[in-house]
């Protein structure tokens, strides 16, 4: 039995943003400029709609201007390309955002890659991957690289050590093997056709979970000692009524055997917001040569 430590990814992230927000009252008195991100929402999901008033908030409180656009579900894709053209050309908007999900006829692909790829502060633009896979200076996906925050700041150095990611999305689990890489990790992606994923989880050091089902990644998974990060939000029913927060890992069960692991909410998910609004910040400072 190891002693399992919490990691407080609510208390980094309000640092982070914090030493964001201190940078931004910087680079206003250095170039008159108040950094601006434009998110932009289409169609009515609750759980969309909170994130992006979430956002909008610490935007504002770490003394950056936030623009909202909220659409319509009918929105057609030549109606969302042509805002985006028009954010693109805005000098006062920094960052552009568009909140994923798209409602199914519009092409998420063909948005994505209309945004400037200097404003795209989720880097999920073809440019900004592939600069992020050659070992170029690339604007990185938030939520991977709030994760790393979390491992460096756990561990020091992450060099030799082996990472095993489950999922191998675009957003989540491509780009973070990207980043693990970068640190030197030996790193397994993993997936839903992967072969005894039980075992393969096992030889982590650094083990990730961003699948999106529930409580997936049982304790008995582990490595003793192991670092969990847990990307997963999912929403489940509680026995009484009403609902509840919980990740990809089981996360009572990995007490007393993986070192440290990420808790959800708390985790994970605070880190992604302050890495949107560093992000922000990284490409007004590039826009302005800064
Ligand atoms: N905390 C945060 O800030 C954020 C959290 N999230 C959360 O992270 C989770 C993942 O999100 P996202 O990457 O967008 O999800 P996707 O649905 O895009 O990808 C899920 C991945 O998990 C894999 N997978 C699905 N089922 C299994 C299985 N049974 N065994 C192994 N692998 C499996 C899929 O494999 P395959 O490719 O083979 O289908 C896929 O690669 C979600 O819960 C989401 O809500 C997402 C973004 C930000
Ligand atoms: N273009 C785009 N970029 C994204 O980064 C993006 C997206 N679309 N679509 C949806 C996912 C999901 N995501 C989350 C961010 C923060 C929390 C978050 O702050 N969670 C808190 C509280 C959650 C709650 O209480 O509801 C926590 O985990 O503690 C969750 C989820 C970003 N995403």
């Amino acid at each position: 039995m190891v002693e399992t430590r919490l990691i407080d990814g609510k208390a980094f992230a309000e640092g982070l943003r914090k030493r964001v927000a201190s940078d931004v009252t910087a680079f206003h008195a250095a170039t008159g400029v108040t950094p601006g991100l434009a998110v932009v929402l289409v169609g009515e999901d609750p759980a969309s709609a909170v994130y992006v008033r979430n956002k909008g908030k610490q935007t504002v409180e770490a003394g950056m201007a936030s623009i909202e656009h909220k659409l319509p579900a009918t929105t057609t894709q030549a109606e969302l390309l042509a805002l985006i053209a028009a954010l693109n050309a805005e000098k006062d908007v920094h960052g552009i955002l568009v909140q994923l999900p798209l409602p199914g006829h519009i092409d998420a692909q063909a948005v994505l890659a209309t945004i400037d790829p200097a404003k795209d502060v989720d880097g999920f633009h073809v440019v900004n991957a592939g600069r992020l896979a050659v070992g170029l200076d690339a604007l990185v996906p938030c939520t991977p690289l709030g994760c790393v925050m979390l491992l460096k700041d756990r561990l020091g150095s992450l060099s030799g050590l082996e990472a095993v990611v489950v999922g191998r999305s675009n957003i989540v689990g491509k780009p973070l093997a990207q980043l693990l890489l970068r640190e030197d990790c030996t790193v397994t992606i993993a997936h839903s056709r992967t072969r005894d994923l039980p075992e393969v989880c096992r030889r982590a050091d650094i083990l990730i979970g961003a699948v999106g089902r529930p409580e997936m990644i049982r304790g008995a998974w582990i490595k003793p000692g192991a670092t969990v990060i847990d990307v997963g939000i999912n929403r489940v029913d509680k026995p009484g009524g009403g609902t509840r927060l919980v990740g990809d890992v089981a996360f009572d069960e990995a007490q007393g055997i993986a070192g440290a692991i990420t808790p959800v909410p708390g985790g994970v998910g605070p880190m992604t917001i302050a890495c949107l609004l560093q992000n922000t910040l990284t490409a007004a400072r590039r826009q302005l040569g800064a």
